[in-house]
């Protein structure tokens, strides 16, 4: 287990960042390892973003001192997606077979949890997210068909796509964690414009199925004080409350994103009108 903390910024501190500097406070460069669960702590509503990628065997979720508690999910739930081969996770005893675009909730006091590839050569990916928890709900599959599909935007506007919530209150029952998957059809590179802030909940972005030297131009700031971020493939930004998210590819992607805060509403956001960017 890996695990990086990062500190929350205020506003008028990230005005002034260079590049290197907002990478290194919002960018998650490296989530998957072979072998290995690789975290970075956020303390952005203490969201811990990560990946685990087995290869040459299981992987266990194990905790540490940072997560605080004997086993990771004591005091945390989570949400996995397969982003990789085809994989299997085991919780307690319990196996879900998840194919590539399948999620899992994991559900707070789950102590032993293994991910697995069927295939090690085509690994499954699982990317991970998770929030603190102070209730127990059921752990759940979301198949990418058991989603509740939300289709958008429009080829005029270069931003036709699906959302798919997977971890949304009209899904599964969750203590703070709110989750889905946007696929963007091709020549449709935007996303989330006109943009959006939502202060009562940060989000992280992770963008994939992007080729190697593709990339996304991920926008964030305050409207006024727009900044932006050049992610590449399987790379996740930390939106905190107070910061747009939305991005441009140089093609086509798919993202997950991920909330948690005070509220599991979807359509609480507060529109940005053109004419504030700046
Ligand atoms: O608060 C919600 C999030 O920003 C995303 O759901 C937006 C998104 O997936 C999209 O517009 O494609
Ligand atoms: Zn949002």
């Amino acid at each position: 287990m890996k695990i990086s903390v990062r500190h929350a910024s205020h506003p008028d501190a990230v005005r002034s960042f260079d590049s290197e500097t907002l990478r290194d406070h919002f960018l998650v460069p490296t989530l998957f390892e072979a072998d290995e669960t690789v975290f970075t702590y956020s303390h952005v509503d203490r969201f811990v973003v990560g990946g685990a990628m087995p290869v040459a065997g299981p992987v266990k979720l194990v905790s540490s001192k940072e997560i605080g508690s004997p086993n990771f999910l004591d005091r945390r739930e989570l949400g996995v997606v397969n982003v990789g081969g085809p994989g299997r996770v085991t919780v307690d005893g319990a196996v879900y077979e998840l194919a590539p675009r399948d999620a899992l909730y994991v559900a707070m006091g789950s102590k032993d949890v293994t991910f697995e590839s069927l295939d090690r050569s085509e690994p499954a990916k699982f990317y991970l997210n998770s929030t603190p928890a102070h209730a127990r709900f059921e752990t759940m599959k979301i198949s990418i068909g058991q989603a509740k599909a939300v289709h958008l935007g429009d080829p005029a506007q270069s931003n036709e796509r699906t959302i798919y919530q997977m971890i949304h209150p009209d899904v599964v029952r969750t203590a703070q964690l709110v989750l889905g998957m946007t696929v963007l059809k091709p020549n449709n590179m935007w996303n989330t414009m006109p943009c959006h802030t939502h202060d009562r909940r940060c989000e992280v972005y992770f963008y994939f199925d992007l080729p190697e030297d593709a990339r996304v131009f991920h926008l964030m700031g305050e409207p006024e004080q727009t900044r932006h971020i050049v992610v590449a493939n399987e790379q996740a930004v930390i939106s905190p409350p107070w910061s747009i998210h939305s991005g441009v590819g140089t093609r086509n992607y798919t993202f997950i994103w991920a909330m948690g805060g005070d509220n599991q509403d979807f359509t609480d956001m507060d529109f940005v009108a053109m004419d504030r960017l700046r």
